[in-house]
């Protein structure tokens, strides 16, 4: 049976002790409300990640935002899936359309990366979305298709199946536009159906796959409630802990 997940995406923001903080009281709201295998995860800036995974205990996992595709070298400024996982990170998000767009990540890359990350024992958070051209002139599935087959579908079952899929059309992100629930269960059946194309039923009834594009505690349970939607990948609402909090109960109604 797959996971519900509801994982939070800081991107670049809050300091350490904003992190801390934050984090802190995160973990004390989703004691009371995560249900069974239901799993809250925050995926923080990599100055926070080694204190908020000895923080975060068995209630929240803990996430980076970004590996780099080799096993070590010399890569300036870069970090490893084996630096990340020796702090205690399970989660990692690769695709993220902010990376393919202002760091020029490439299919081919992110296929590298994901490859790496599962090497290491990190669960890719795969990303996948289209721009709001794609969407107006109807090349979206095609879009989507593509991100898939190049970036997660050479792999293995058994590795594809430590994967989390997050459709994230690009215009919903930090603009205040959500798909609506139809329009965002028609891609993630669509990602399914995908799915079951190349590994089977079984494989593609087993995955995660998580909605982003401002997704908050008000739009939550219509979302959540669409059969392939199992959580969502959260921006913006994971900054408040009220929010946040809300959005994991809305997984429950
Ligand atoms: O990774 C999260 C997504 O980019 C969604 O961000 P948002 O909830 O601020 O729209």
């Amino acid at each position: 049976m797959r996971k519900k997940i509801v994982a939070g995406n800081w991107k670049m923001n809050l300091d350490y002790n904003e992190g801390v903080s934050l984090f802190s009281e995160i973990v004390n709201m989703v004691k009371d409300e995560r249900k069974g295998d239901q799993l809250a995860v925050i995926c923080a800036p990599f100055i926070h990640l080694n204190s908020l995974a000895k923080l975060g205990g068995t209630d929240v996992a803990i996430g980076a935002q970004n590996i780099h595709d080799k096993e070590s070298g010399a890569y300036t400024g870069e970090i490893s899936a084996k630096m990340v996982k020796s702090v205690g990170v399970e989660y990692v998000i690769l695709g993220h359309s902010e990376r393919r767009q202002y760091q020029a990540e490439s299919d081919e890359l992110l296929a590298s990366k994901t490859k790496i990350a599962l090497a290491n024992d990190l669960k890719p958070i795969f990303c996948i979305g289209e721009t709001l051209d794609e969407r107006n002139n109807g090349s979206y599935f095609e879009v989507l298709k593509k991100q898939l087959v190049h970036g997660i579908f050479s792999l293995t079952e058994e590795d594809f199946r430590q994967i989390v899929i997050a459709y994230e059309p690009v215009w919903a992100i930090g603009t205040g536009l959500t798909a609506s629930p139809e329009q965002a269960q028609d891609i993630h059946a669509f990602i399914r159906s995908e799915i079951e194309a190349n590994y089977g039923f079984n494989v593609a009834d087993d995955t995660t796959i998580l909605y982003g594009g401002s997704c908050n505690p008000t739009n939550a349970a219509s979302l959540f409630a669409q059969k392939d939607i199992d959580g969502g990948l959260i921006g913006g609402a994971s900054l408040k802990s009220r929010d946040f909090t809300d959005i994991i109960k809305a997984l429950n109604s």
